[in-house]
């Protein structure tokens, strides 16, 4: 399975893509991290790609423990890699809401998350993110997160990020994937795959707004498919 390199990320260079992941990811990865991306390529194929590569999954957890982070977010789980990676890197009072329109994936992951023994950090609500997220702020409005990883329907990321604003404590991280988007942001419109363009445009304008936002601190991180963290100042 470990020559299974996905081809998601903005690493042109295959070989040096397999360098990383066979000399410094692969040999760290926690072996229900391992399971869990070999049982997602067997039952969902290329849609796998989906998950956070092995070595974002690294540099978030790395990120998440030097923050101290105890209480974090998730939007969008899919089979649950990042989710059982921010498992992992929490401490044992750590606790992440994790939400997902669907249910089906996570079901998966969750074998994974029970096996690892951190199932106890996790609270799982099936629903839309924007509708999950209105509730919260509904029901507790004051900011409680102190780390946000946002990768569920990228035409709704700024809608997100007005509402994480509210959620994160000042001095926490609101983390974007896939914001360099294959790389594709970069392009001309004419050379990029058709159902990539309305992401691709919604991406860079996100990019955009957020490098003029005067609210956070910013850096464009190049590692899988690209993460922006933004870190509330006020
Ligand atoms: C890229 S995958 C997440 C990958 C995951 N972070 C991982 O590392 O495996 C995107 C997920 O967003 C979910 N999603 C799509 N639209 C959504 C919405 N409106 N609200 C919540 N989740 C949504 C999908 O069901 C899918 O599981």
């Amino acid at each position: 399975m470990e020559n299974l390199i996905p081809i998601k990320g903005i690493l042109k260079t295959e070989a040096l893509k397999k360098y990383i992941f066979e000399t410094t990811a692969y040999p760290r990865e926690h072996e229900e991290l391992k399971k869990l991306r070999e049982a997602t390529v067997h039952k969902y194929g290329k849609l796998s790609e989906m998950e956070v590569p092995v070595d974002e999954g690294q540099f978030l957890s790395m990120l998440i423990k030097m923050m101290n982070a105890k209480n974090t977010l998730e939007l969008g789980v899919f089979t649950g890699y990042s989710l059982l990676t921010t498992a992992l890197a929490l401490p044992e009072d750590g606790r992440i809401t994790a939400i997902d329109i669907d249910k089906e994936a996570y079901e998966l992951g969750l074998e994974f998350i029970k096996n690892a023994g951190v199932d106890h950090k996790i609270n799982f609500t099936q629903s839309d993110g924007l509708q999950a997220l209105d509730k919260m702020l509904s029901e507790n409005p004051k900011p409680e997160f102190d780390f946000a990883f946002v990768d569920a329907n990228k035409t709704k990321y700024a809608d997100a990020y007005e509402r994480l604003m509210k959620l994160v404590k000042v001095g926490g991280i609101i983390a974007f994937d896939n914001t360099l988007w294959l790389g594709y942001v970069a392009e001309e419109e004419e050379c990029v795959p058709e159902h990539l363009r309305v992401c691709r445009k919604t991406l860079m304008e996100l990019n955009k707004q957020l490098a003029s936002d005067p609210r956070i601190e910013l850096s464009q991180v190049s590692i899988g498919d690209g993460v922006t963290l933004c870190r509330r100042l006020v």
